[in-house]
C-alpha cells in the first residue's frame, strides 16, 4: 500500500518481537513535513522499538514504513544505512560522542562519513555548535564537557546533515530543568525554521507539550492519537483512519528544499512504489512549541 502524498513519514501496522516477545503489536502513524510528533507511554511500551523501526535501524517483523516515496521496510541494509546517514538524524538519551575526537570533529562526523571535505564539514559543524551555544567547546574533548553540553553537541551532530526527519529518543531525560527547556526550544525552533519532521519518544509532559501531535503507546499498541489536531489513528486491525480535523497550516516556516528522495531510493528492493510522488506539506500549528519557546 502506498502512503498518502503529504506525509513525510508513514507507518502501517508495525509488528516487532524480540525472541518471540512482542514489543510492537500493530502500530500505525504518520507525520508531516515539519511536524513534531511525540510518542509517549510507560516504560517498556515500545517507544524506542518504534523509533528504531521508523528510522530503519530495525526491520519490523511485519508492517510498512515509508519515508516519502521510499519503502524503508524493503530497503537492504546498506540502503537503510545510507538513508539514515543522509536524510535522518538521531538523538539518543545519552550523547554517545566519540571520546577521542574533539567536539567539532564529533559534530562534523556525519558529514565526513558522507564524503564532505574536512573544511566544509568543520564549517557546518561550527555553525551548528554556535546555534546550540557550545561553540566555545569546539576544541575540547567530550569528557571535559558537562552532560548538558554533550547532549547539545549530540544534537548538533544530528542536525549537521540537515536531516529531513530527526528521531529523538527521550532526548531530555538526563537533563536538568533549565537545560531541558533550552534543548526543547532548540528542537522546536529548528523544526520550524528548517521544516524538519521530529519524532520523539518521551515520558515528559513538558516535551509532549511541544509536539504538534501525540501518539500514546500502551503495551506495543497505539492507545490513542491524543493530539487535538490528530488526523490519523490506528484502527484495531492496524488500518489508518482519517480524523475529522486537519492540521492548521502556518506560513511562518522558511522552506528549505530537501535533496530528492529518489537519490536514496536507488537501493530499494520494493516492487511497487507509490503511484504518485509526494507533495510538499506545510508545517502544522504548534501552540505547545510556542509555549516552550516563550518559557525556555
Ligand atoms: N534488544 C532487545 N532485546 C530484547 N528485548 C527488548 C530489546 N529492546 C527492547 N526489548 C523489550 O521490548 C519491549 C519494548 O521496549 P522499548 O525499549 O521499545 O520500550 P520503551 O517504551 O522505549 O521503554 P523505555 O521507556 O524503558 O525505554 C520491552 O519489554 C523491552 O524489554
Amino acid at each position: 500500500m502506498a502512503p498518502p502524498d503529504n506525509d513525510a513519514l508513514w507507518a502501517r501496522a508495525l509488528v516487532k518481537s524480540y525472541d518471540g516477545s512482542p514489543a510492537l503489536r500493530g502500530v500505525s502513524l504518520a507525520a508531516r513535513e515539519g511536524e513534531i510528533l511525540a510518542v509517549t507511554g510507560p516504560r517498556g511500551c515500545g517507544k524506542s522499538t518504534l523509533l528504531n523501526c521508523l528510522s530503519g535501524q530495525l526491520l519490523p517483523d511485519d508492517g510498512e514504513v515509508w519515508f516519502h516515496s521510499i519503502p524503508v521496510h524493503t530497503l537492504n541494509a546498506s540502503s537503510r544505512e545510507r538513508l539514515r546517514r543522509e536524510r535522518f538524524g538521531w538523538i539518543g538519551t545519552e550523547p554517545h560522542l566519540v571520546p577521542e575526537l574533539t567536539v567539532r570533529e564529533n559534530a562534523a562526523l556525519p558529514l565526513l562519513l558522507g564524503g564532505a571535505s574536512h573544511k566544509a564539514a568543520a564549517l557546518a559543524a561550527q555553525e551548528w555548535l554556535e546555534r546550540l551555544d557550545v561553540a566555545d567547546c569546539a576544541r575540547r574533548r567530550p569528557a571535559e564537557l558537562l552532560q548538558a553540553q554533550r547532549q547539545r553537541v549530540a544534537i548538533a551532530r544530528a542536525l549537521v546533515t540537515r536531516p529531513a526527519v530527526l528521531f529523538a529518543d527521550e532526548p531530555t531525560a538526563p537533563l536538568h530543568c533549565a537545560d531541558r527547556g533550552q534543548v526543547l526550544r532548540i528542537l522546536t525552533t529548528v523544526s520550524r525554521s528548517h521544516r524538519i519532521t521530529i519524532v520523539l519518544a518521551t515520558n515528559d509532559d513538558e516535551v509532549t507539550a511541544c509536539a504538534d501531535r501525540t501518539v500514546a503507546l500502551l503495551d506495543g499498541r497505539a492507545a490513542a492519537d491524543a493530539g487535538e489536531r490528530s488526523r490519523v489513528t490506528a484502527g484495531a486491525n492496524g488500518s489508518l483512519q482519517e480524523g475529522a480535523q486537519d492540521a492548521q497550516h502556518t506560513a511562518d516556516a522558511e522552506p528549505e528544499t530537501a535533496a530528492p528522495a529518489s537519490a536514496v531510493a536507488a537501493g530499494s528492493t520494493a516492487s511497487a512504489p507509490p503511484t504518485a510522488p509526494p507533495t510538499a506539506t506545510t508545517a502544522t500549528g504548534r501552540e505547545g512549541a510556542d509555549r516552550c519557546s516563550a518559557s525556555a
